[in-house]
């Protein structure tokens, strides 16, 4: 079966390459055709849609069946490369405070790690449904989902066993921060608890994972130093998994030339960043990935895109969403927010969010509407993909159901 997209006002592939592209600075590598439209073949019960021709509308060739979009926008879907929606509980009042001066450093992760754990299955699972549903009528059309608030071996598998059924790409972060039953020393302490990741949690999460993350952050007293963290993700490397890194939070630190060091495919935060961070960045293969829903929801400083873009960083931008530092799951609102705050074009925030958020999770599958790839598309409701920071607030933006 094969299906016509057509009445697409603007074709957004986000492949510089494509032809018959709208040329301008404000389109610069987006690859916009106007007056488009796609068409979409395969797709079954285990396999996914492929994109089989995009060109102009009136060349369009016959399909088994058609949809008119009337001139509205077509992007790729969204690339969410950070999030931690496998919880339970709510922290709306730790945000109260923060928003009246009290500083983030971590320790509120364990109120949400003792919702989680008293959470049965099917509670977690109905409220991460209801998250991905949430992201997808959003635009988002891949989310990578991590562990971290469980933080023991059972908690943790179960996390990730959770975040397999929503996604392919699952993180084990055992490594978050150290949990509070083992901080007083009683049941082990700091040091028991690194030979547990490093050791018997990793072995029995690594089937359910494809990435090892590690919250690296000499500033917080919950999270791990540079020591230890190269120690989370040398175990993991050995384990198979890919390296991900949670660096540069909270102030400077070891998180992001560790992360280009090992090889990591994405270091994410990067609020706070020396000239050797980003000289680091601009010559590794490791992306910088942003998460400015975060800043917006500590008064913490924007990090500063324009810096890494002119350096020649790789960059993503993705929501982080989770309980503490960002309970939003919006990639439009990521996207206005780079925009207005970070100093990224529209044309950068968007490839940021999609192409950017792609090559964090090493994938070149997603990402862009390019012939041969999957058919993964969200609709904007107006005739400008620009509308989607134009219209901060305002959900013009799906996942189109195919
Ligand atoms: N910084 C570490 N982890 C999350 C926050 C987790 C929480 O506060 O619950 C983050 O990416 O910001
Ligand atoms: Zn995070």
């Amino acid at each position: 079966m094969s299906m016509l997209i057509t009445g697409i006002g603007e074709l957004v592939t986000c492949d510089g390459g494509t032809e018959g592209a709208v040329e301008d600075p404000l389109h610069a590598g987006l690859g916009v055709l106007r007056d488009a439209a796609v068409v979409v073949g395969g797709g079954g019960e285990d396999t996914a849609p492929v994109v089989e021709w995009i060109g102009p509308a009136d060349r369009a060739p016959a399909a088994d069946w058609a949809v008119d979009l009337e001139g509205r926008a077509v992007v790729p879907g969204f690339v969410d490369s950070h999030s931690h929606l496998v919880f339970a509980g709510d922290r709306s009042a730790e945000f109260a405070a923060r928003m009246s001066g009290t500083p983030y450093d971590g320790g509120g992760i364990a109120v949400t790690v003792s919702a989680t754990r008293a959470a049965s299955d099917g509670e977690l699972r109905s409220l991460l449904q209801h998250r991905v549903q949430e992201m997808r009528s959003q635009g988002t059309t891949t989310v990578e989902v991590k562990s971290g608030y469980g933080l023991t071996v059972e908690d943790e598998v179960r996390a990730l066993r959770l975040g397999g059924e929503v996604t392919s790409e699952v993180t084990y972060l055992g490594a978050h921060v150290v949990p509070p039953e083992r901080r007083d020393g009683s049941s082990g302490g700091r040091a028991a608890y690194l030979d547990l990741v490093c050791g018997e949690m990793l072995e029995a999460c690594a089937p359910y994972a494809r990435w090892v993350d590690v919250f690296c952050e000499p500033a917080s007293p919950h999270a791990f130093d540079g020591e230890e963290s190269r120690r989370v993700l040398e175990a993991g490397r050995a384990a198979g998994l890919g390296l991900r890194v949670h660096g540069n939070q909270l102030g400077e630190g070891p998180g992001v030339r560790l992360a280009v060091e090992l090889g990591a495919a994405s270091v994410d935060h990067c609020t706070y960043l020396s000239d050797a961070d980003v000289e680091a960045l601009a010559g590794g293969g490791t992306v910088a990935t942003l998460l400015p829903g975060v800043e917006f929801s500590t008064r913490q400083p924007y990090p500063d895109a324009r810096r890494l873009l002119d350096a020649g960083v790789e960059v993503a931008v993705a929501t982080d969403c989770n309980p503490g530092t960002c309970y939003s799951s919006s990639m439009p609102l990521m996207i206005a927010l780079a925009v207005r705050e970070m100093g990224m074009t529209p044309a950068e925030a968007l490839l940021a969010a999609t192409v950017g958020g792609a090559q964090a999770l090493r994938r070149n599958d997603i990402g862009r509407v390019v012939v041969g790839r999957r058919a993964d598309l969200a609709v904007v409701d107006a005739p400008s993909w620009l509308h989607i920071p134009y219209r901060v607030g305002v959900p013009v933006v799906r996942a189109l159901e195919i």
